[in-house]
């Protein structure tokens, strides 16, 4: 049985080209921003972020980071404004870290990389639904936090927690009642771009909005990202650390910014 695509020696970025192709395409995610070549564009609207914490569902490990999944049958919890047009739906959050402090974000600013990035996936309404509108080339937004080191996130701290419940891949449990909202950082300035999913399938649906402003995490409380597992209870001990794929060429790509 071929095992599934990951983030090890033998299944990593670098091989994921074989299953998809897409991977060498030319507006994969994610890249390096340089912000002097960032085009400052008028037109770019204030993103407006509405969520709804009893939207809030679940946490699951599956096996390439956590993922917080959200009720999506409403327009209750949404994404607007901003370089799109129309309402996406907020799906699911997640986070990329690395094995030590001095990497893990996916993103990089003038080849910075930061110890975590945190991704809140949205979809377009004008679809049926997530996986429909992954398939589309204005299905999906995505707007990613860089974490820096630095002060105790408190926001952080009840999905840190329940980390020990979903140790290994495949593992869920509850998590409701949660403030989304509470995890951005005070200035939404963004950079944005036409990208991809950064895991496969690659698909290049993604409107990406980078916030300028990272948000703090302390070295203990990255620890605690470090404590998940890609593998399976009884399968052994495999760090889940290093989910990130690196900076993919820009192959022309106009990146804009909505601040000078
Ligand atoms: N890392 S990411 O680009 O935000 C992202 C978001 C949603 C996804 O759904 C599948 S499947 N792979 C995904 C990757
Ligand atoms: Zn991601």
């Amino acid at each position: 049985m071929s095992h599934g695509w990951g983030y090890g020696a033998d299944n990593g970025p670098d091989t994921w080209e074989e299953g998809y192709p897409i991977a060498t395409g030319p507006r994969q995610s994610p890249i390096n921003i340089v912000p002097r070549d960032a085009v400052y564009d008028p037109a770019l609207k204030p993103l407006k972020l509405t969520y709804d914490p009893s939207d809030a569902k679940g946490i699951l490990n599956n096996g390439h980071s956590f993922q917080v999944d959200f009720v999506d049958d409403t327009d209750s919890s949404t994404l607007t404004g901003g370089p799109i047009s129309g309402v996406y739906r907020l799906k699911q959050f997640h986070c990329h870290w690395g094995s030590s402090d001095d990497q893990g974000s996916e993103h990089t600013v003038n080849g910075v990389r930061f110890p975590c990035e945190l991704h809140l996936v949205h979809w377009n309404t004008k679809y049926p639904s997530f996986g429909d509108a992954a398939k589309e080339p204005d299905g999906l937004a995505v707007v990613g936090v860089f974490l820096r080191i630095g002060a105790a996130n408190p926001r952080l701290q009840r999905v840190l927690d329940s980390f020990e419940s979903i140790k290994n891949k495949g593992k869920q449990s509850g998590f409701g009642d949660f403030d989304t909202r509470t995890l951005l950082p005070p200035s939404l300035e963004y950079w944005t771009y036409d990208g991809s999913l950064t895991t496969p399938p690659l698909l290049e649906s993604v409107t990406w909005i980078v916030l300028k402003q990272p948000i703090s995490v302390s070295p203990a409380q990255m620890e605690m990202f470090r404590s998940l597992q890609f593998c399976a209870e009884g399968e052994g001990v495999w760090d889940m650390v290093d989910n990130f794929r690196p900076p993919q060429p820009l192959k022309g790509r106009l990146l804009r910014a909505n601040f000078k």
